[in-house]
């Protein structure tokens, strides 16, 4: 998918919400679980429900590799019912990969040909080379770990290097890599007082924002020091939409949650 055609999913459908798809069987209704495929069940459920009020959907890959090959098998099933079913879906895998160059072809092949994400989230300490090969793939886009939303995000990330944070390093200095263009970045809900900054060095890139709800983050903050012109923001939330119950009800719930994170984004592009 094009950044254009993902800038019109969100004017079209008044949302920039991203569903996030961490799919636990210790949290899924347990009538589900006499399911064949459980995990895809819940999946198939949430997106039904969710679809016309989201213009993305994020598995953290971490909650399928937990299950070993079942779960991988869940994961591929959930990504194909999209592709089939929603192909104006973005998709996010949140696997936060990078490594050495050979090997982070053989993760961008994975994820970008053989399950066919429109994007994947990387980690880029281990710098150019390995952030490069993902950003080889024409028509997907890599999204790089910029602040995140967790405490641990101060262990490193806001320290300096000369008098520089490492954050804004890392957006400078992946702004030089080949095929910058196709680069979006992570910026936790819980960090909006850094999106003057983050913006200053990106002034235009997506961004993937976790954090609102669970983790206390503000959507309307984010929006306020986050939002371009193209919007630029991804807001994603995961428990927040996906746990609303864990009863029979659980779809309609997730709506119900979903639907009001999409009015409450409908209200901010309202005042653009
Ligand atoms: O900085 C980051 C990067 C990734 N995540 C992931 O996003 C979701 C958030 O889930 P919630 O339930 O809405 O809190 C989850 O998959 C994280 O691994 C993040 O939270 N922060």
């Amino acid at each position: 998918m094009t950044t254009q055609e993902l800038v019109s999913q969100i004017h079209k459908k008044k949302s920039f919400l991203v569903v996030g798809l961490d799919t636990d069987l210790d949290k899924i209704p347990k009538h589900l679980l006499k399911e064949e495929d459980p995990i895809f069940e819940f999946n198939k459920a949430i997106i039904d429900a969710t679809q016309d009020l989201c213009v993305g959907y994020k598995p953290n890959i971490a909650f399928y590799e937990a299950y070993g090959l079942e779960g991988w098998k869940s994961l591929e099933k959930t990504i194909n019912y999209l592709n089939d079913n929603y192909p104006e879906q973005f998709t996010i895998a949140d696997a936060k990969r990078g490594d050495i160059g050979n090997t982070s072809t053989r993760y961008a092949k994975a994820f970008f040909e053989t399950l066919n994400f429109d994007s994947i989230t990387i980690a880029p300490y281990m710098g150019r080379d390995s952030v490069e090969p993902f950003l080889a793939f024409e028509g997907k886009h890599t999204i790089v770990l910029a602040l995140t939303s967790n405490k641990g995000a101060f262990d490193f990330q806001t320290q300096k290097i000369g008098n520089q944070e490492v954050y804004k390093k890392v957006l400078e200095t992946s702004k030089t890599y080949e095929n910058s263009d196709r680069l979006m970045y992570v910026v936790g809900a819980t960090k909006a007082e850094y999106l003057t900054d983050i913006r200053a060095i990106i002034p235009e890139s997506f961004l993937l924002v976790p954090g609102v709800g669970a983790q206390g983050g503000s959507l309307e903050e984010v929006c306020k020091y986050g939002m371009t012109k193209d919007i630029g923001l991804l807001v994603n939330s995961s428990r927040g939409i996906i746990y609303k119950s864990q009863e029979e009800d659980f779809a309609q719930a997730a709506r119900e949650a979903a639907k009001s994170m999409q009015e409450a984004m409908q209200a901010i592009l309202q005042t653009l």
